[in-house]
């Protein structure tokens, strides 16, 4: 099988309570080597359960994945050989031991020689720029050393097919810039190295990922590269709008009344600075009338209005019906 990763209508159920529900409900895409393929989506859509059950650390209820070309149910241990897994919230190991005892013990649960073993993890944290805290204690590091102690964990097992799950969560910028140029430079460094990504983080996926897809409630509502995402809402018209804080009960008026002509609104709060932000997504470029009388009508002052180029954020919204960065704060 020539594709990293193939899925096929792949389902999970999980009880909740007395009911059980679908957490994945007939997911099919396919990896190619190669790529860096992210997968996005709101809290609870269901991409945990999908890197879960394609590391092996959990199976199915039913349909197919391959993952190297081995079968998630029936080839554990092949693609264990191949494949790694780094969790952003998790901790790179036991608080215990250094930075560099925890890389070596890792290395070693993989059989790496003595050796090579030494030669990857200097490397590496050479390049996340850890060296010089290589014999501290991971209960002394700070959330972004951690991580970075865990992304090199991933890689000096050199897999063919690594899993990132929310590599970057609570990194500052540039931390999360430093892990997102390593593994954009990782994967082109072998032609069979591949990546499947999860984040909450739009400007992450559309800069580092080939393709991605979005899933929500447990299914798969887009497929592409951000290029094509992107293009395939061109023909929309995409305003920004701030107000006067808009309060809930209105913003709920004001968002059906748009729907009734067809306009997509999403209404943000920035309390701290008294202004509300309205995504607005329109068919034609002078429905933006209707807007603008709809926010009149409802007493809002009108602080600024442009008209933006359309974003992967924008797709989201389009297709999930809110932001991802709202799932953080919810
Ligand atoms: N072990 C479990 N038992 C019951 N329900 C579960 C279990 N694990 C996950 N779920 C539920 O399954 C759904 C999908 O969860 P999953 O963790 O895959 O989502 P996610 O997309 O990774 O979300 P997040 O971004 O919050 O991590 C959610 O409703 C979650 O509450």
């Amino acid at each position: 099988m020539d594709k990293a990763i193939v899925v096929e209508n792949l389902k999970r159920v999980y009880k909740k309570g007395k009911d059980s529900f679908f957490a994945l409900d007939g997911i099919s895409f396919e990896v190619h080597y190669g790529e860096i393929f992210g997968f996005l989506g709101p809290n609870g859509a269901g991409k945990t359960t999908t890197i879960k059950i394609l590391s092996t650390l959990l199976y199915p209820t039913s349909g197919k994945a391959f993952v190297g070309g081995f079968d998630v149910e029936k080839e554990v241990q092949k693609i264990r050989e191949i494949i790694n897994l780094v969790s952003g919230g998790e901790s790179a190991g036991y608080g215990i031991l250094t930075v560099k005892e925890s890389l070596w013990m890792f290395s070693q649960f993989y059989g790496i020689p003595t050796n090579e073993a030494s030669k990857r993890i200097e490397h590496y944290l050479k390049l996340v720029g850890m060296w010089d805290s290589k014999d501290t204690l991971l209960n002394r590091l700070s959330t972004g050393m951690m991580q970075k102690v865990n992304l090199v964990r991933g890689l000096i097992t050199d897999p063919k097919i690594l899993f990132l799950d929310e590599p970057t969560i609570g990194l500052d910028v540039e931390a999360a810039r430093t892990i997102r140029s390593i593994v954009s430079e990782w994967v082109k460094e072998k032609p069979t190295r591949t990546v499947l990504l999860t984040t909450h983080y739009m400007a992450e996926a559309d800069e580092l990922c080939d393709r991605i897809a979005i899933i929500n409630k447990g299914r798969i509502v887009a497929l592409d590269t951000p290029e094509n995402l992107k293009k395939a809402i061109s023909d929309e018209i995409f305003f920004e709008i701030e107000t006067s804080i808009v309060p809930k009960e209105t913003s709920q008026i004001l968002t059906n009344d748009l729907k009734e002509f067809g306009i997509n609104c999403l209404i943000k709060d920035h309390i701290e600075r008294g202004v509300s932000t309205l995504s607005v997504i329109l068919k034609e470029e002078k429905d933006i009338a209707k807007v603008i009388q709809k926010i009149v009508e409802v007493n809002k002052e009108i602080l600024s209005l442009r008209k933006i180029e359309p974003t992967l954020e924008d797709v989201f919204i389009k297709l999930v019906g809110k932001r991802l960065e709202d799932e953080e704060t919810n």
